[in-house]
């Protein structure tokens, strides 16, 4: 059996990705801009661990919201190739005796990339097969590569009430006109309305959702990277995360019942 950390190329007009069937993780997508995200050289590559950067699947608990390790168990997991095309890969995780000892439930998740001229589509499915409804949270938690976080502005978030995680989960309403990085940043927005970008010099990421009410905004800033053993020095100041979400309300799924959620990253021109 090839390695669940062998990459599956994706290419199309220029643009390009790859994914690991370990955790479904996109690990690299570039355009004729360059790479977008940001994946940590110090990422261990081991059964166990979690990749630091790309795009990790979080589910079916979202951080430590919950009994589960952090952030779920699906981006730990080996995931299973269903297609894989030239632009396109599509990948399924289902319960077994390990899931089931962390989380007892049956499901079927699929995780579909799909990569165009200048988008990055991701598509998390996951299915109830069982009897007995189920809840989980999840989100897509990309990790966006910045020339350097001090610069970059987060738009389309002002008049959005978040949870704020440096402040034990504190509600409050954003009233700026953009999220700025002066320091720590962990933010769950609630039912966000809008599309939300990534701006900085010369460049700006669009990211769009469908089936995700929540967007998390984070970065660690100095200080807490210090504490973040597989990010090297200063590469807390290389990424910006905007994770599309479905974090403050579970996703509740009745017996055969399927739900999906897609984000959309599209590379825009810079203003
Ligand atoms: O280090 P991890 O487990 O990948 O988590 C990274 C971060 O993920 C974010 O989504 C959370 O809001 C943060 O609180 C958390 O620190």
């Amino acid at each position: 059996m090839p390695s669940p950390f062998t990459p599956l190329p994706l290419e199309r007009a220029g643009a390009r990705a790859a994914v690991l069937p370990y955790g479904a993780h996109v690990t690299a997508w570039s355009t004729a801009d360059g790479e977008q995200l940001y994946l940590s050289p110090r990422t261990a590559y081991e059964e166990g661990s979690a990749i630091r950067g790309g795009v990790p699947v979080v589910f079916p608990q979202f951080s430590d919201r919950g009994p589960l390790p952090k952030h779920g168990f699906a981006r730990t997991r080996a995931w299973d190739v269903l297609a894989h095309a030239a632009d396109a890969v599509t990948l399924a995780l289902r319960d077994d005796a390990a899931t089931r000892a962390l989380w007892p439930h049956p499901f079927r998740a699929e995780l579909r990339v799909v990569l165009s001229d200048d988008t990055l589509a991701v598509t998390l499915a996951v299915e109830n097969p069982g009897a007995d409804a189920i809840a989980f949270t999840a989100a897509l938690h990309t990790y966006l590569r910045v020339a350097d976080v001090a610069d970059v502005a987060v738009e389309g978030l002002r008049g959005v009430r978040y949870q704020d995680n440096t402040a034990r989960g504190a509600e409050r309403l954003d009233d700026a006109d953009a999220v700025r990085f002066d320091g720590e940043v962990d933010r769950v927005y609630l039912d966000v309305p809008n599309e939300v970008t990534v701006r900085e010099p010369g460049r700006a990421r669009v990211v769009r959702a469908e089936g995700f009410r929540d967007v998390v905004v984070w970065n660690p800033g100095a200080e807490r990277a210090r504490g973040i053993a597989d990010l090297e020095p200063d590469g807390w100041r290389r990424f910006v995360c905007v994770e599309a979400g479905a974090v403050v309300q579970p996703v509740t799924l009745d017996a055969g019942a399927r739900w999906t959620g897609t984000q959309r990253i599209a590379v825009a021109p810079a203003r």
